[in-house]
């Protein structure tokens, strides 16, 4: 039985891996980590076993196995430092995260494992793979991205467009810091550059669309996600395959076997 330690476990993304774990044979909660300030501290963090809201400074090294971050950017610096103070997994989810905080993120990984998904969907991870395969197959198309949440989200482009633009850049052997156009607005556009287009609306969880345009012919590349489920579930097990790894930086990619999979069907 792995032990599962959650941080931002009062939110969205956190009530939703708690939910998971009801569920799952394998692994249990064994910490609900929020802010001392927070409206749900002390609160139970499930309605039938004794674990309750703590915060940070109660946590039991002993009792946890891997823990899965899916607070703010805020607190990514406080949660890192926990899971190297205590020599433990950790998965981090959030996204919005600025450059000197994914700098964080490998120096952790200096001493534990770290897995960083801006998206625990294996779709997502599939989606990644298609466009590097189009973008390279398609080195005159000119790609957008698309992509939708609810109306609470802060951070935009979503960290899963910037993966997905990232992944395309890669394709084509190009810098990502040199094609990011980041979100669409007034003036033509370049030949290489990626622009993003952003909706916030209502309860949408999360959707993404790619297109990759020539003049005549379009191919859209999309994926929707319509219950948090589908994200605490990856969460939960790229997790169970951390907590068995040697201290590095992994990502969702190195936890399936895509690359290898898309490599043999091309080859046939
Ligand atoms: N990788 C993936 O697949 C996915 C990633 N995400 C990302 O996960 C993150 C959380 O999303 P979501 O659950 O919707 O967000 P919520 O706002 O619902 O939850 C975040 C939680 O973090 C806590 N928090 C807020 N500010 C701070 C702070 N300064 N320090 C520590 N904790 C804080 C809050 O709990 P409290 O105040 O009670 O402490 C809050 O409940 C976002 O970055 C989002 O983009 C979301 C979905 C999927
Ligand atoms: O905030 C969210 O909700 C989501 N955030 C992630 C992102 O920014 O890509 C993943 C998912 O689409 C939901």
């Amino acid at each position: 039985m792995i032990n599962v330690g959650v941080f931002g476990a009062s939110g969205r993304m956190g009530k939703a891996v708690i939910q998971a774990l009801t569920n799952d044979s394998d692994a249990k909660l064994a910490a609900a980590i929020v802010r001392k300030n927070s409206s749900s501290y002390g609160q139970s963090a499930t309605e039938n076993e004794p674990v309750h809201f703590i915060s940070a400074e109660e946590l039991q090294p002993d009792e946890v196995d891997v823990l899965i971050d899916f607070s703010l950017p805020e607190a990514l610096t406080e949660n890192l430092k926990l899971a190297e103070q205590y020599q433990l997994p950790i998965v981090v989810c959030t996204t919005g995260l600025n450059d000197k905080q994914k700098e964080r993120l490998a120096q952790a990984a200096e001493t534990v494992p770290v897995l960083y998904a801006s998206n625990t969907s294996i779709g997502i991870a599939l989606l990644e793979q298609l466009v590097g395969l189009s973008s390279a197959a398609l080195p005159d198309a000119d790609i957008e991205i698309f992509e939708a949440h609810h109306r609470h989200k802060k951070d935009g482009p979503s960290g899963t467009a910037i993966s997905l633009g990232e992944a395309a850049a890669k394709g084509r052997n190009q810098r990502w810091e040199q094609v990011n156009d980041g979100i669409r607005g007034e003036g033509p556009r370049s030949d290489d550059g990626i622009g993003f287009s952003v909706m916030r609306a209502a309860d949408i969880v999360g959707e993404h669309q790619v297109t990759l345009a020539v003049a005549g012919e379009r191919i859209e590349i999309g994926h929707r996600v319509s219950d948090r489920k589908i994200f605490a579930d990856g969460a939960l097990r790229a997790g169970k395959w951390l907590q068995e790894q040697a201290p590095g930086l992994y990502s969702l990619q190195d936890t399936l076997d895509l690359q290898n999979i898309l490599q043999r069907m091309l080859k046939r």
